[in-house]
Order: structure tokens, then sequence, then C-alpha cells
């Protein structure tokens, strides 16, 4: 079977292939750093570092890179009114975004190249486009000649004549058409800038990707990413602008994520409606937000509750603790027995279900629900008298991989249920001692970790509070 990824490009999902065998060149847009991400920003970080966790998986060397737009007017505006200069704003928060993202698992990429550290490629790209009169120069500002680029609008499936209807000329730009749009942009007095050949000023959004993408990964890149909301105007461009500059293709494959909401609206930093990454880790563990997110395809909209993150809690902490269980059971285990091979097979076929899933465009929502089965067998393999250490390890060994590939994490400080009943044995045999002290010390111990017991005539039950 082969991997299937939904390319916005051609409306369908197709068969993967790389450019070149075996290797995979990724560009994912990065945030403009002038805040805190919210759970909103966060998506696309960790639905794209699954996507390369599960290439890896599948034997392909993935070349990731994601940029920070580190220059821009929310960034300028937000300086101004923080009295901070730029640079140590943007490098504020670009500091803080690997912080978040690194607790919710996602890996580094090859490259994270920032804007300003890159304007002479950017300024080279532009040049470029003007010696193929693809951009033109108006008092200080560069302009993208967009009609002619024959194919703008293949990417969101929009004709350049709809697209007119809409498009007005603001006060201040200089452009000859109204879907023209800037590749520089001529520094107001006061603005942080760089020198180019058409003055003081600095790029706009759309150019930067396109040139560090092909700096860092080519012309044409296999696969390119980002939310949903990126795919008009900002990866139409990208393509306008890196297509008519090589006369290749930018990109083979187009993913987009589906949007974060809240009360079904769009979370966002202008609307308000967000939950910063920076403060739900405090009081939840990262990894809780990353199985909540890959709980559903990642095309999908997810209408964000905190009852969706308990839930999302409380079915990660299913699966943990059935590892727990039979790591615990891993030791106690010696005998090899008969039907071994009966319980291997049924393993294996889980192993290729989740296989099968995540080649179906990452269905990470099934693929959990693979996992499910896997625990479920697991709980059950557990209840027969001889337990083998061959089926044990191949239950961990499945859990750790499936883990691994969503980036999620198998342990954390928890008592096993088997270490629990052994402290409550501990204890009944103190209290039939009479020896209250240890009774109650036990009882403290496990109320500690969230244990609550109750004593009953049947015997002592446990609950986790
Ligand atoms: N609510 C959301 N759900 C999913 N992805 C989102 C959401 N909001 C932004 N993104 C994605 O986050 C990434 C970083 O975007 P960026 O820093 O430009 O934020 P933004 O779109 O300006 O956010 P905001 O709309 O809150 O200002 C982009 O890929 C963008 O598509
Ligand atoms: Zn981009």
């Amino acid at each position: 079977m082969s991997i299937r990824i939904y390319n916005t490009l051609t409306q369908k999902k197709e068969v993967f292939k790389p450019i070149e065998e075996g290797k995979v060149k990724m560009y994912v847009c990065g945030p403009t750093v002038y805040n805190y991400i919210h759970i909103g920003n966060a998506r696309p970080a960790i639905v794209f570092d699954t996507v390369r966790r599960y290439l890896e998986f599948r034997g392909y060397e993935v070349k990731y890179v994601s940029n920070f737009t580190d220059v821009d007017d929310r960034i300028i505006k937000a300086a101004n009114e923080n009295n901070e200069d730029v640079f140590s704003l943007a490098d504020r928060f670009i500091r803080a975004y690997f912080e978040d993202i690194a607790a919710l698992g996602c890996l580094k990429a090859a490259h994270h190249p920032r804007v300003t550290e890159n304007m002479d490629i950017i300024i080279h790209f532009i040049k470029g486009l003007i010696d193929k009169d693809f951009a033109y120069e108006s008092d200080g500002d560069v302009y993208f000649r967009t009609k002619k680029f024959q194919e703008y609008g293949k990417l969101s499936h929009q004709s350049i004549d709809d697209l007119r209807l809409g498009a007005r000329i603001e006060v201040g730009e200089k452009k000859q058409d109204p879907l023209d749009f800037a590749l520089w942009k001529a520094a107001k007095p006061g603005e942080v800038y760089w020198e180019s050949p058409w003055g003081k000023g600095r790029p706009g959004w759309h150019i930067e990707c396109s040139a560090m993408a092909r700096e860092y990964l080519g012309d044409t890149i296999d696969i390119h990413a980002g939310g949903q909301d990126l795919t008009f105007p900002h990866h139409e461009n990208e393509i306008a602008q890196s297509e008519s500059l090589t006369g290749k293709p930018f990109a083979n494959y187009w993913m987009h994520n589906g949007y974060i909401n809240i009360d079904n609206e769009k979370m966002s930093k202008s609307l308000g409606n967000f939950v910063l990454v920076h403060d739900i880790i405090t009081q939840h563990d990262p990894n809780v937000l990353r199985f909540f997110m890959l709980s559903v395809h990642y095309r999908h909209p997810i209408n964000y509750s905190e009852e969706l993150l308990n839930n999302a809690k409380s079915a990660l902490e299913r699966l943990q603790t059935s590892y727990q269980n039979l790591k615990h059971r891993l030791e106690a285990s010696t005998n090899l027995v008969e039907d071994d091979q009966k319980w291997l097979d049924q393993i294996a076929n889980f192993h290729n279900q989740f296989i099968e899933e995540m080649d179906d465009d990452f269905n990470t929502a099934n693929a959990i629900s693979v996992l499910f089965e896997v625990s479920k067998l697991a709980n059950y393999y557990l209840m027969e008298k001889n337990t083998s250490p061959v089926v044990i390890r191949k239950f961990l060994e499945t859990f750790e991989q499936f883990f691994n590939v969503l980036g999620l994490e198998l342990t954390k400080d928890q008592l096993l249920d088997e270490e629990i009943e052994q402290l409550i044995t501990k204890r009944n045999e103190a209290r039939k001692n009479r020896d209250f002290h240890t009774a109650d010390q036990i009882r403290d111990q496990l109320k500690e970790m969230n244990i609550v017991l109750e004593d009953t005539p049947q015997g002592t039950r446990w609950k986790r509070s």
C-alpha cells in the first residue's frame, strides 16, 4: 500500500510520489511572531509534525523547513506599543514558540529560517521577477503583475475574473492593477528598514516563503503546508511568484489543516477568542492537547471546549494505563504459552490497520481508534492466568511505535493499577494487625497520588479522583 495525500491543488487524494526516491522536502508556513501562539496556531505545528513523523516511520528521509515571519505590520505595531525594538520582541516570541511546540512534542525542523536573516535572498528573488517583467517598481514599492501569471487562482479554484470583481486598490497602494500584490514595501518614516535597489523598505509576506522555500529546499518541493486560511491569498501568491521565476511547479502536494474554532468561530488573535498554548500547558499535560488535536482528522474543524479536552485526557489515560499494566506484568510473565501465535497474529493485524489508516491521508482519528482496539485486546490478555513475555513485549512495542508516530508520551507519574492493589493489600494487613499508623500512612500516600479509597463490607474499593 502507498500513502495517499489530499492535495488542495487537485482537490483529490493522490498517491504520494516524492521527487527523489526515499526523500521528502517539506515546507510549513510558520507563525508571525508578535504574541504567544494560541491553540489554533499549534494545530499546523502538531499536524504536520505528525505527517513528518509518519513519513519517517515509513522510511522516508524528511527535510522539514518552517519559517518565522519576524518583521511585519503587526510586529511593528506590537513593538511600538511595548516600547521595545522589533528584533527583541520577535526574538522573545520565537523563543516562546520553540518552548511551546517542544512541550507539544514537535520535532525541530532542519531549518527555521527568519525573514530578517534572509533579506539578501528575498531581494534577489524580487530582482529576478522584475527582470522577467513579472514585477515592477512603483515609487519605492514593488508589485507582482498578477495577470501575467496565467494560472493564477489554480490553488484556491477561483478564476481571475471572479477575483477581479472583489479587488480594490487601497489608499496608499501604488499598483497598476487591483490584483497586483506587494513584494517590497517602502519604509514609512521611523519604521525599521533594509536597503534595496528600490530604496529603504521591507518585504511583503508572500515573497518571504517563496524565497526561503527555494533557498532551503530547491525550486520544486514535495509538500507545502499550512492552515486552511493560507490557501488564499498567501499560497496562491507563493505559487505565482515561484512558478513565474523558475518556470517549474513550486510544490507537488498542498496540504491544509482545518480550523480550531471556539463557539463555531475561528480562533484568532484579532477576534480575541483565543486560548494560549503557554497558558493551557500550565493546567493540562501538553500531551493531552496533542492527543486532543490528533483525535480529529486534520482537515476537519475542531470546536474547542474544556470539556472535550477533559474527555481527551481520560481517553489518553486509558491507553497509558493499559501500557503500564502490560509493563508491570512483563516481569511476572515467564511462561511461553501455546497459543502465543494467536495473540501475535491479532496484534500484527492491528499493526497493519494502523498503517492503513495513516496511509489514508494521515487519518490519525482512525489510527487512534486502532490503538484503543490494541488496548482492549491487551486488557483482555492480561486477564489470562498465564501470560507470555513474547506477547507482552509485542503489545508494548506496538504501543511504543504508534505513540512515537503520533508524538505522544506513554509514561507519566502515575501509579499502576497493580501497584495500587499491592498497597491496598499491605494496608489491609496492617489493619488486621491493628497497625493503624501504617494503614493511615498508606491511605494518605494514595490520596496524594489522587487515589481515593472506600472501605466497604465487600472489601476496599479505589478510584482515581
Ligand atoms: N484557528 C485556527 N485553526 C487552525 N489553524 C490556524 C488557526 N489560526 C491560525 N492558524 C494557522 O496558524 C499558522 C500560523 O499563523 P499566523 O502566525 O499567521 O497566525 P494568524 O493566522 O495570524 O493567527 P490569527 O488569525 O490568530 O492572527 C498558520 O498556518 C495559520 O493558518
Ligand atoms: Zn508561507
